[in-house]
């Protein structure tokens, strides 16, 4: 059976941008140097808002405040399954330092589309720019 993952990702709002990140190589040809939200795996025992604030402190040393609900996406990948919960969020400092990742970029909902997304984002995607 596949494993199930459960994974918070942050839409980080900043005036009318939205911060994207990409990722480097990866074992699983299916997401590697795909672009993403930041975000990660919830750990046994927290909540979604203390798994995202602990996430992207690790991976971006930015502090943020998690402000609600944007979409949760189910997504089957060949070699696992995701439930993820895509949350709207505001920065409390701007800036940022890329510990996991290899690029990143700020671009408004209608330029998402330029950047070849994870396919799970996709639907955040399209709710981002609805
Ligand atoms: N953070 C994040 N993960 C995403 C997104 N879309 C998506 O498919 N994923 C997948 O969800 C999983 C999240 O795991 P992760 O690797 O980022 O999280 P982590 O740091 O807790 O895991 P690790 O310690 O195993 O590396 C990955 O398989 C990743 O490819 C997204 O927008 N943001």
């Amino acid at each position: 059976m596949k494993k199930h993952h459960e994974v918070v990702a942050a839409i980080i709002q900043r005036g009318d941008e939205i911060l994207c990140l990409q990722r480097g190589a990866s074992k699983y040809d299916y997401i590697g140097y795909k672009w993403e939200f930041p975000g990660g795996k919830v750990e046994a025992g927290e909540t979604q808002e203390q798994a995202l604030v602990r996430e992207i402190k690790e991976e971006l040393a930015l502090d943020i405040q998690v402000e609600g609900p944007l979409l949760t996406v189910e997504h089957e990948y060949p070699d696992f399954i995701i439930t993820m919960h895509g949350l709207h969020c505001t920065t409390l400092n701007s800036e940022l330092v890329l510990h996991e990742h290899q690029a990143y970029k700020w671009l408004r909902a209608e330029e998402l589309s330029t950047l070849d997304w994870a396919a799970a984002d996709v639907p955040l995607v399209e709710k981002l720019q609805a």
